[in-house]
């Protein structure tokens, strides 16, 4: 990682133009998160003198994230293709892709759909269900474009009717197949019973479905996906590192469940697992600006239209593919620790799926941005997080040498 600093220009923490002020939570330091900055006040000015202004880092991919179809899709895939090089696809589409025939025809959907001159690699996954059979893991295998298969609780978040029911019975067959091809399973990990709090259902989950299911099956590999509590992280760093490991998205690292009601209810913020309390989001930054291989970039971006956030049954999802990248940046400089980004950006994810790292670089400036209020496509409008606000990390594209 290359980091640029310049002087003249750097502002310490309390002289930074205020813009349009964007209601982050700010994080309180969470407890494994070691500041750089000295006591001494001589030193102390001078560390603030080489706060980095920009930095260059290997293009990250984005380890979770929903493109959906049609107009949708052409409006939301130049925000993920613009910033990742490559990223895991989720299949909750309707119906969903619970084939490989079908996944390779949604890959050329997305491919067609992708601007021009674009290198964007789309990594496919299966969405599993209580019929997926272990002859179609063995066919994801062979495809060289399926590279995991997805795990939603039937009736757990967005279109996961069709999901398990029955998981240590009628999936298990296709469990062992995953894990002699070598295939992760990808997890959203929350229980579905009514009766469980909805905020304990990701602990719940970790408790009767996942710590059982590593128990038994443990050579599967295992990402949980977008991870909102201290429980998950402690699980995770009691797991095996290379075979257990944890996407997590912005929102869960910048927000807590007071974001929900704050000036009013706030269907923006409203996904799946719901935003926790602030001792979770505290753990969850410890974990991931500690330098760990085992958490990495899942975005977790799932544009749903305005008119169906803003309404009486609002869905589940949040549209962050187009401030993601700015906003890790964010939590990573308020954690002091700029210099542990490009391994949860760019490295821990291709490390744990045995992919190439991507070669390519993008750089950050530290430069105020707005985000617009709402993206259009071709029959609706796509309302994105901390719409309308400025943010201070701009994304681009490494300049020509
Ligand atoms: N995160 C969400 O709240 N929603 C996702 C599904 C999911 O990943 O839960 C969606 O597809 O809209």
């Amino acid at each position: 990682m290359q980091v640029a600093v310049n002087p003249t220009t750097t502002l310490s923490a309390h002289e930074h133009p205020k813009h349009n002020s964007v209601s982050f939570l700010r994080p309180s330091l969470p407890c494994r998160v070691r500041f750089r900055f000295s006591h001494r006040p001589a030193l102390r000015a001078n560390a603030m003198a080489t706060q980095p202004q920009q930095l260059t880092i290997t293009r990250p991919d984005d380890w979770h994230l929903h493109l959906r179809d049609g107009g949708v899709l052409e409006a939301v895939l130049p925000h993920s293709a613009r910033h990742f090089g490559r990223a895991i696809i989720m299949p909750n589409l309707k119906p969903p892709v619970t084939t490989t025939a079908r996944a390779v025809e949604y890959r050329e959907e997305i491919l067609k759909a992708l601007p021009a001159g674009s290198s964007f690699q789309p990594l496919m996954t299966l969405y599993l269900t209580d019929n997926t059979s272990p002859e179609e893991i063995k066919l994801a295998r062979k495809s060289g474009v399926v590279f995991a298969v997805k795990l939603y609780p039937a009736g757990a978040t967005t279109n996961s009717q069709y999901g398990v029911t029955d998981i240590f019975g009628k999936c298990l067959p296709v469990l062992e197949e995953m894990a002699r091809q070598e295939v992760p399973l990808l997890v959203h990990g929350e229980v579905t019973d009514l009766h469980v709090d909805t905020f304990d259902r990701e602990k719940v989950f970790i408790d009767t479905i996942l710590a059982p299911l590593v128990q038994k099956l443990p050579q599967l590999k295992i990402v949980m996906e977008h991870i909102t509590t201290m429980d998950a992280v402690n699980f995770v760093e009691s797991c095996e590192e290379g075979h257990v490991a944890a996407t997590v998205t912005p929102q869960h690292l910048l927000l807590n469940r007071n974001a929900l009601f704050q000036g009013g209810l706030q269907p923006h913020v409203y996904c799946l697992p719901i935003l926790k309390r602030e001792t979770h989001r505290q753990a969850i930054v410890s974990a991931v600006t500690s330098g760990s291989r085992r958490y990495f970039l899942g975005t977790d971006s799932a544009p749903h239209d305005k008119q169906n956030k803003e309404c009486s049954c609002g869905c589940a999802g949040i549209y962050s593919a187009p401030v993601a990248l700015s906003l890790y940046t964010k939590v990573f400089e308020e954690a002091g620790a700029l210099d542990k980004l490009e391994a949860f950006t760019s490295f821990n994810g291709p490390d744990f799926y045995g992919l190439p790292r991507n070669t390519s670089k993008i750089v950050l400036r530290k430069s105020p941005w707005k985000v617009p209020v709402t993206y259009k496509h071709s029959s609706g409008e796509i309302v994105p997080m901390f719409t309308g606000s400025t943010l201070e990390w701009l994304p681009s594209d490494q300049d020509e040498e």
